[in-house]
């Protein structure tokens, strides 16, 4: 379906951030595998939460939405136990994923996980390889280190080295079922260790669900290390076998997804309040505030919401997306819709997602003539497109971010009904801040 985007009048308004959708998994899993009946508040229901939520459900958990439609109701498995006798369908989440890969290793038979074209070239070597002197016994059955994946029993903990520099959810991964195993998991990250706020992010969750972890994690990515003392760095987590203990847990809001209607008032002109955005949060893609100051727009964060304040007119910038992957279609268009040139650095991993985001954006803005450059880690936008139409690849946040330039050209998006792989109200929320979407 082709997506476009009208303005109705005036942009802005206040809105509420959707759910995080890095919490929502990690507390759908977390609470799956804990010890009793855990409520989650406020969770996201997206394609790919529901991913987690189906994949939780063949190991044994009771899931269901209750309060009408508000929380969610999880009875953890009593005995890890995969219950499906076909391979497991992931659809398009990685997290899920990554996360259920180790998952699967604590059962007690084996498992199949599966997806659609794009999860079946989801990079899994790093994980599998790391996790085999843990016990994890994982195979790519087609033998490319991408989904299927099987994993048989075995994941009893112990000690190991990961490469951090393809994706930080291998480490969460590690972390999340190395809790649960018979010896405990000490963890080694050498090297480049990129997305480290996932993992403060799935460090906090553990934390918040009763689990004690020895890290000496700092959120200070390593994108201002040179070559040298990125290769000396490294990051160690120790884990002692414990149990989650079950809970009540609040999801707050995304600020990834967030990016979109921030980003909409900022290459508009207007005002925008965003409620459930948290000042503490550990969420890296809290950047976006910070980028879209530097851009020219005011930008206040307050304990749980943020004010944006735009005259329209963008200046190009210079950002490392080290730690916020899943920003870059949203500053690549913000910088096709700035004056001046925006540079982003740092973010090889955006490589590896539902599409390469890197080539996949640099062609697209590229259609619309304007002139980009693609680096190894990045790209250079040079601010100025012209009206015309471009794909999503079936990305979500590609669809989403290049909406935006409707703002101020004619842009159709072919394949863009796919946001609701992350935020399936995006229309609605789009609406209430003034922008009429079509999908055609
Ligand atoms: O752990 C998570 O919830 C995520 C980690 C990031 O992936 P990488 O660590 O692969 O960069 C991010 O891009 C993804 O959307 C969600
Ligand atoms: C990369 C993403 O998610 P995942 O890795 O879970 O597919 C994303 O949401 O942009």
């Amino acid at each position: 379906m082709i997506l476009k985007i009208r303005k109705l009048n005036k942009v802005g308004g206040e809105i509420k951030a959707p759910p995080s959708k890095s919490y929502t998994h990690r507390a759908i899993i977390i609470s799956s595998f804990a010890d009793g009946e855990s409520i989650i508040h406020d969770p996201l229901i997206s394609e790919d939460t529901l991913s987690s939520i189906g994949a939780c459900e063949s190991f044994g958990s009771k899931i269901e939405l209750i309060n009408d439609d508000s929380d969610l109701k999880i009875i953890a498995t009593k005995n890890i136990e995969n219950s499906s006798t076909e391979a497991i369908d992931l659809k398009n989440s990685g997290t899920t994923l990554r996360i259920m890969t180790s998952m699967a290793g604590l059962s007690c038979n084996s498992t199949v996980f599966t997806g659609d074209k794009s999860l079946r070239t989801r990079p899994m070597g790093i994980l599998m390889k790391s996790g085999k002197q843990l016990g994890l016994n994982a195979k790519s059955l087609r033998g490319d280190e991408k989904p299927p994946i099987k994993v048989k029993p075995g994941f009893v903990g112990g000690k190991t080295a990961i490469d951090g520099s393809v994706s930080s959810q291998f480490i969460s991964s590690l972390l999340m079922a190395g809790a649960l195993s018979e010896n405990g998991l000490k963890l080694e990250v050498k090297g480049d260790f990129i997305s480290k706020s996932y993992v403060a992010m799935t460090l906090d969750i553990m934390e918040k669900f009763g689990v004690n972890i020895n890290s000496d994690l700092s959120t200070k990515g390593h994108e201002n290390c040179n070559e040298y003392e990125k290769k000396c760095a490294s990051t160690f987590f120790d884990l002692k076998p414990q149990k989650y203990i079950s809970r009540e847990y609040t999801v707050e809001g995304d600020y990834s997804s967030a990016s979109y209607p921030l980003s909409a008032v900022a290459i508009n002109g207007g005002e925008i309040k965003v409620k459930n955005l948290f000042k503490e949060s550990k969420q890296g893609d809290k950047i976006i505030i910070n980028i879209l100051n530097q851009m020219g727009c005011e930008v206040s964060i307050f304990e749980d919401y943020v004010i944006l304040k735009s005259n329209g007119m963008l200046r190009g910038v210079d950002v490392n997306l080290y730690n916020s992957p899943d920003l870059l279609p949203t500053v690549a268009v913000l910088g096709a819709m700035a004056e001046g040139t925006t540079k982003i650095t740092g973010v090889r991993h955006a490589r590896f997602k539902e599409t390469d985001r890197i080539a996949k954006c640099s062609a697209e803005l590229k259609k619309l003539g304007c002139h980009v450059n693609e680096f190894h880690d990045g790209m250079e936008v040079i601010g100025g497109i012209n009206s015309g139409t471009v794909t999503s690849h079936g990305d979500h946040r590609i669809a989403m971010a290049f909406s935006l330039l409707n703002l101020k050209h004619e842009v159709a998006i072919e394949n863009g009904d796919v946001f609701s792989v992350s935020f399936p109200n995006f229309l609605e929320v789009m609406a209430e801040i003034g922008l009429d979407f079509e999908l055609i």
